[in-house]
């Protein structure tokens, strides 16, 4: 099903998108245009001063990728597509054309031009209709630009940095990207979103609507300006073009238009009838769709990473499918399916040389990546996934379910915890805490303890933050003597720091070390609340009394989020420390432990009379300051973790 009509008059088409940008390819696919993919090899370097205008170099650029694309094809089969679509992004500041930066210096210049400026994003796009006839290529190009302006906020030289090391800017026009770290930057946008990112949506239907349907006789016509195709074209959607490679739109009145005013002039009643259909559908159900679809994605993910796709790349990328499959050991074509789904995910790219990384899978899934989030992925798709495959019995049953998923009793349960299983936990602990433990550790001002326990702390990453960060801390990291025993494969530089110290032992049973400082992170959930009363309980008798006594400063209790990304962990932070409403658990601060009985996720926190922990430092200038956004991430991350806390303690 496809929202725009005009977008179904391609649907029988042969339609080639002569693009490598990954975010090309999403925008069309999104919209349910069905497309091949061939990169261009048209190189861009057009003479930039012989063009009036900057689009008007985008617009040829555009027009030059989609010729050589319906060429090439062409001479390989001597039968071109039916439709290429090409397209060129350049950001403009006044008369000067930035394309993609060549390397880091090349984009902080770019980037210090924008800084604090508005600027031009300007997308040209070529439709070019092919024809083959007697092994000559005939074409009919149309072409349009879009311009949209962006306004960037002022922003440090360090700013500047952090975000040319993340690597988002390398492939991208101006060296920014508007829809990830990039959006950060920007202050304000005026126009079309989409062309900013790539590709010009709206005005691409209205073109294919301009082509497709030309105008109608007076007397038929329906009036509605919209960015999707005028209604009047909705009488002809069910058509069913051949696949043929004559061009579909002419100027002359081509076989698109004489279709459409031969449907017209047909009936003029159904058109009445459809319109009003189309009038009562509902708005189309986007966010439920990638609902209901959203598994599929995770499991591309899990079974790249299983396959050590992204291994595989980093080493020897670009790569063919074809290679990859023998590197992996798998078949050719199933591979090449992977690969391009993982392409239409945005995992990797795909160009003329094959398939490559993109920049955040190579800092988050290989495995030697110093931020690699594969431990994670790793789990998730050997534990977390059946168990909650396994969601409807907990509902109807009322009972965990980590059991059922392993096919083992309660008495088993212990034997089965195998050391590979542990290791596997750890792993994923280990790969999320380092993306965390630093604005953990950097959120609130924890200077004036001099003693903290992290509870659970696994692979002691958070416990190194804590050290690193206050240099009068000594921090003790708490956990199962068989995780304490394998945490000493996770350090690099040996596990023991002169301030750190690992102590074995099970919070729910053995003496908790002492400490004026307890951290639980991502302990709460896992628990119902009689054991997290207990846990909480033996918390509060064994805090260091004479500081319970006399600090007028909170003992602190915190989580983390499972997603927590750093700038709303921080705007998240800091929105509770602002304003702390009694209903937060995830981060809640109190003088006097839990004097009472607890419900840690919903009433964790006694009133907050006590004055909370300070944050340290102000948010980083990269999170926008505005209202609206802390709201935003604070409401977010308000989901994230009730959808955790209630499936966490529903499943386990
Ligand atoms: O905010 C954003 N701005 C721009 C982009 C991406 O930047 C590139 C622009 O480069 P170009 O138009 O030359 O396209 P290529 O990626 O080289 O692919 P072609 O094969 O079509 O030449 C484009 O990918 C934009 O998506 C962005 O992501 N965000």
């Amino acid at each position: 099903m496809v929202l725009c009509p005009v977008i179904g008059k391609l649907q029988h088409k042969h339609v080639v998108l002569a693009s490598a940008s990954p975010r090309r390819q999403e925008i069309l696919s999104n919209a349910g245009l069905r497309f091949e993919v061939v990169p261009s090899r048209f190189k861009e370097k057009l003479h930039k001063a012989s063009f009036a205008t900057p689009y008007a170099y985008a617009v040829e650029t555009a027009k030059q990728k989609a010729l050589e694309v319906a060429g090439r094809m062409h001479q390989k089969d001597l039968r071109a597509p039916d439709v290429v679509i090409g397209a060129d992004t350049i950001v403009a500041v006044g008369a000067t054309i930035l394309e993609k930066p060549v390397d880091k210096q090349d984009a902080y210049r770019m980037l210090s031009r924008l800084n604090g400026k508005e600027h031009s994003v300007f997308t040209g796009v070529a439709i070019v209709h092919c024809c083959s006839k007697d092994g000559r290529l005939d074409t009919e190009v149309s072409e349009f630009y879009e311009e949209t302006t962006v306004t960037f906020s002022e922003l440090s030289e360090e700013l500047l940095w952090e975000y040319i090391n993340s690597g988002e800017p390398m492939d991208k026009a101006g060296g920014y990207g508007i829809q990830a770290l990039g959006g950060m930057l920007v202050e304000n946008v005026h126009g079309d979103f989409l062309n900013v990112v790539g590709f010009p949506l709206n005005h691409f239907c209205k073109e294919l609507a301009r082509l497709y349907y030309p105008p109608r006789p007076e007397g038929l016509r329906r009036v509605k300006h919209d960015s999707i195709p005028a209604v009047d074209t909705f009488e002809n959607l069910s058509d069913t073009e051949g696949g043929g490679s004559d061009p579909g739109p002419s100027a002359e009145g081509g076989r698109g238009g004489e279709e459409a005013d031969g449907d017209r002039s047909q009936a003029p009643g159904a058109l009445d009838a459809a319109l009003n259909g189309a009038e009562s559908r509902p708005p189309f159900p986007t966010g439920l769709l990638e609902l209901m679809d959203g598994f599929k994605a995770s499991k591309v993910l899990f079974t790249a990473c299983k396959l050590k796709l992204f291994d595989v790349l980093k080493d020897q990328g670009p790569l063919k499918a074809v290679d990859v499959a023998r590197k992996l050991d798998a078949c050719a074509g199933g591979t090449e399916q992977l690969l391009d789904v993982c392409v239409a995910l945005g995992l990797l790219e795909k160009t003329h040389r094959g398939y490559s990384n993109t920049a955040v899978t190579t800092l988050h899934l290989v495995s030697d990546a110093e931020h690699s989030l594969l431990g994670l992925a790793e789990y998730n798709d050997a534990h977390v996934w059946g168990v909650f495959t396994r969601l409807g019995l907990a509902v109807r049953e009322g009972a965990g379910q980590a059991r059922g998923a392993l096919g083992v009793t309660e008495e088993e349960e212990h034997l089965s915890q195998s050391r590979e299983m542990t290791l596997q936990f750890m792993r994923a602990m280990h790969s999320l805490s380092k993306l965390t433990a630093h604005h953990v550790a950097t959120a609130f001002d924890l200077s004036r303890f001099t003693s903290a326990c992290d509870l659970g702390g696994c692979t002691g990453i958070l416990a190194r933050e804590l050290a690193r960060e206050y240099p009068h801390l000594q921090v003790t990291v708490f956990d199962l003597p068989e995780v304490i025993e394998l945490s000493g494969g996770f350090q690099r530089g040996g596990r023991q720091t002169e301030r750190i110290r690992f102590v074995p032992g099970d919070f729910f049973k053995d003496n908790l070390p002492e400490a004026d400082l307890y951290v639980l992170s991502r302990i709460l959930q896992d628990w119902p609340d009689d054991r997290l009363h207990k846990l909480l309980s033996r918390i509060s008798s064994g805090c260091k009394p004479a500081l319970r006594k006399t600090t007028p400063v909170p003992d602190l209790l915190f989580r983390t989020k499972a997603r927590a990304r750093a700038e709303s962990m921080r705007a998240v932070l800091q929105e509770v420390t602002v304003w702390p409403p009694p209903s937060w658990g995830p981060v809640s601060c109190s003088r006097d432990l839990f004097p009472g009985p607890v419900r840690p996720s919903t009433t964790a926190a006694p009133p907050l009379g006590s004055e909370p922990c300070k944050l340290r430092r102000a948010p980083p200038s990269g999170v926008p300051k505005r209202p609206f956004l802390f709201f935003f991430f604070f409401y977010l991350n308000l989901c994230i973790l009730f959808l955790e806390y209630s499936c966490f303690t529903m499943l386990y």
